[in-house]
């Protein structure tokens, strides 16, 4: 699985053409599945776990839903259950019916854990959600070793570290499986820009690299669709915004939480992209991944998933001189984040 993993990294710096010139093989793909999947949500009674469950419950896209948190999981699914959609809904409350929730599924989607106060960093959140996202994941490796695991526990930068540290020792690692949800600072740059320029939020796409925590959140504006024409300051303005737009919600909700409804929109979005991945759509998300397209061992960028999970990593493109400096300036914070997450897999 190791050598699986270099090769697949090494196979997404190049195209199938670059493949095929150097003899190179490209890794067996997984054939699409016309099934339509079954989708378990873990912390699923939670702020973030009831919308996303919600949306899901909703989608033409899903089978079946498997609901699953240590408390309240029953109520949630039984108020679903009562929306007439195809989407089979299931429950399963605390950890010894946790095999129950994961058996047979195709997608893992983890929002479990504690959200930041006021005043909290997301690193903050590591003693609790660290061990959390640990378990989780050890269970996930038992019970649907195949599945593919979308974190939105924080802090993601070291909570997906942490959760390919666990599949490496159970022996069922994929790279390509693991995602680190990222996509809502997408959707915030993208409204943010089209704000800014006085477009539709709906036209614009804002590539967000990086990772998921204050500067290690980097927005390349100057790669953005349609082309953002901001002076230096506002393009810096928009950045740090975008930057700082979690704490703005932390702090605007005064001690009731973090984003909740906005995630679960960009959670939901992004479930669906893995599915549409699965049955056979090239689909193109910013996912944070074990990559190396930098010299971080893991980075948030664009991917395109297929039904193997990332089949190729798009390249970085040219920096304007505010991200190029933004580059430099999330290295260190980003490689201690994803060192503090091995680490504690290794050593604790
Ligand atoms: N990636 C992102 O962009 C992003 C955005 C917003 C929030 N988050 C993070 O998502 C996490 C959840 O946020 P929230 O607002 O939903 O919090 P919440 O407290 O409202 O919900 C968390 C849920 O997790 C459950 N839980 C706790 N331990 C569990 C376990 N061992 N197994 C299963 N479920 C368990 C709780 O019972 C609760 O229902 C936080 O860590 C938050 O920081 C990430
Ligand atoms: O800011 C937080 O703590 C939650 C989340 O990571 C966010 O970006 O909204």
């Amino acid at each position: 699985m190791e050598s699986n993993s270099r090769v697949a990294r090494l196979l997404g710096h190049l195209n199938p053409s670059e493949i095929a010139q150097a003899g190179l093989q490209a890794l067996p793909t997984s054939a699409p599945s016309s099934k339509k999947p079954r989708v378990a949500v873990l912390g699923a009674a939670g702020g973030i776990g009831q919308p996303l469950a919600l949306l899901l419950k909703a989608s033409p896209l899903i089978g079946e839903l498997s609901l699953y948190d240590i408390v309240g999981t029953e109520g949630v699914a039984a108020d679903l259950s009562h929306i007439d959609s195809s989407v089979k809904v299931s429950s399963a409350t605390g950890a010894e019916k946790l095999s129950d929730a994961l058996y047979g599924c195709d997608l893992v989607v983890i929002p479990a854990g504690v959200p930041r106060k006021p005043g909290m960093t997301r690193d903050d959140l590591f003693n609790i959600n660290a061990s959390i996202v640990r378990d989780l994941c050890a269970a996930v490796a038992k019970y649907c070793p195949q599945a593919w695991v979308a974190i939105i526990s924080n802090p993601v930068n070291s909570t997906v570290p942490i959760a390919a540290e666990v599949f490496k020792r159970a022996g069922t690692y994929d790279p390509r499986k693991l995602l680190g949800v990222t996509k809502l600072d997408v959707l915030r740059a993208n409204m943010f820009i089209a704000e800014a320029i006085g477009k539709a939020p709906e036209s614009v796409s804002v590539p967000v690299i990086g990772g998921h925590a204050g500067v290690t959140i980097l927005p390349l504006l100057s790669q953005a669709t349609p082309r953002v024409d901001v002076s230096a300051e506002k393009a810096k303005a928009l950045t740090e915004r975008i930057q700082d737009a979690g704490t703005e919600v932390v702090k605007a909700k005064a001690g009731k939480g973090s984003a909740t409804l906005s995630m679960a929109y960009a959670a939901a979005k992004f479930a669906e992209s893995c599915v549409l991945a699965l049955q056979g759509q090239a689909v193109v998300e910013c996912a944070y991944v074990e990559s190396h397209l930098t010299d971080l061992p893991f980075f948030a960028s664009q991917v395109r998933l297929g039904p193997s999970g990332v089949e190729e990593y798009l390249p970085l493109g040219r920096f304007s001189e505010l991200e190029a400096k933004g580059f430099e300036a999330l290295k260190s914070e980003l490689r201690g984040s994803i060192q503090k997450g091995i680490d504690f897999v290794r050593k604790g």
